[in-house]
């Protein structure tokens, strides 16, 4: 069975009550395979949803984290503390932080590092602008993200990782990556892992698309060989699309 791992991205979205009367809808709905559902909320949300999902397998992840365990770092939050609330998942690396919080490659690193230390799975993103597209350079853009981000790191440890490729041209811009280049690139991911960590790492990589993706997408892009699910943001802050797009993903399972 191909294996997907569905996330919801809510961004700086909801606030707590929201947060559970969408765990609560949640809930209720029929769910064939929970262990592939996680949502990555707001810090403040984590408790709530944690204790909302308790018994239902569906997951709850950060949108970022601190390297550091404690110190000196006002404003910021570290594994241990993600680890209490028992957060499972923790995106690393959204080019939003890239973008806007001056998120370096050297500083994922260290982040993604820190979570398998934890037992926390990092969800690493990647992903080119639109310029650097155009520029035919998308690939080799993306490589050495990828070689950054994960250096230093063992086979085994890569493992417990997943890598979201999020086009920075399709992120809220409505504006997809068609099937075949999210394709491509996944598969280009898939094989530059394999290069790195050998075969069998790369096959049980979970390699997710993010950037637009919503139900009517859903089914082509993960229908893809070498995509396993969705970083989705827009889209998953409705019970109704997210699990729209989880059934998508089961129907091909
Ligand atoms: O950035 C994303 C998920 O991390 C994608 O967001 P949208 O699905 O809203 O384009």
């Amino acid at each position: 069975m191909k294996k997907y791992l569905i996330a919801g991205n809510w961004k700086m979205n909801k606030s707590i009550a929201e947060a559970k009367a969408f765990a609560v809808q949640l809930k209720g709905e029929y769910i064939e395979h929970p262990e592939q559902l996680v949502i990555i909320a707001p810090f403040t949300q984590l408790e709530t949803l944690k204790k909302e999902l308790s018994e239902t397998g569906i997951r709850v992840g950060a949108q970022n984290v601190h390297y550091e365990k404690s110190g000196a770092f006002t404003g910021e939050i570290s594994v241990p503390m993600l680890k209490e609330l028992g957060v499972d998942m923790c995106v690393v690396g959204h080019s939003e932080r890239r973008e806007y919080f001056g998120e370096t490659d050297s500083r994922v690193n260290l982040k993604v590092k820190a979570l398998i230390n934890a037992g926390i799975t990092p969800i690493l993103c990647v992903g080119e602008s639109l310029e650097i597209r155009e520029a035919g350079n998308a690939m080799l853009f993306v490589s050495g993200q990828i070689a950054e981000d994960l250096d230093g790191l063992s086979a085994a440890e890569v493992s417990d990782v997943v890598i979201a490729y999020e086009p920075i041209w399709a992120i809220g811009t409505g504006k997809t990556a068609s099937p075949e280049q999210a394709e491509e690139m996944c598969g280009f991911i898939r094989g530059m892992v394999e290069g790195m960590y050998g075969a069998e790492t790369a096959e049980t990589l979970i390699i997710q698309y993010g950037g637009s993706m919503k139900p009517s997408n859903a089914p082509e892009l993960l229908a893809k060989p070498d995509i396993n699910g969705g970083l989705i943001g827009g889209a998953s802050l409705e019970v109704d699309s997210f699990m729209e797009i989880a059934k998508a993903a089961n129907k091909l399972q």
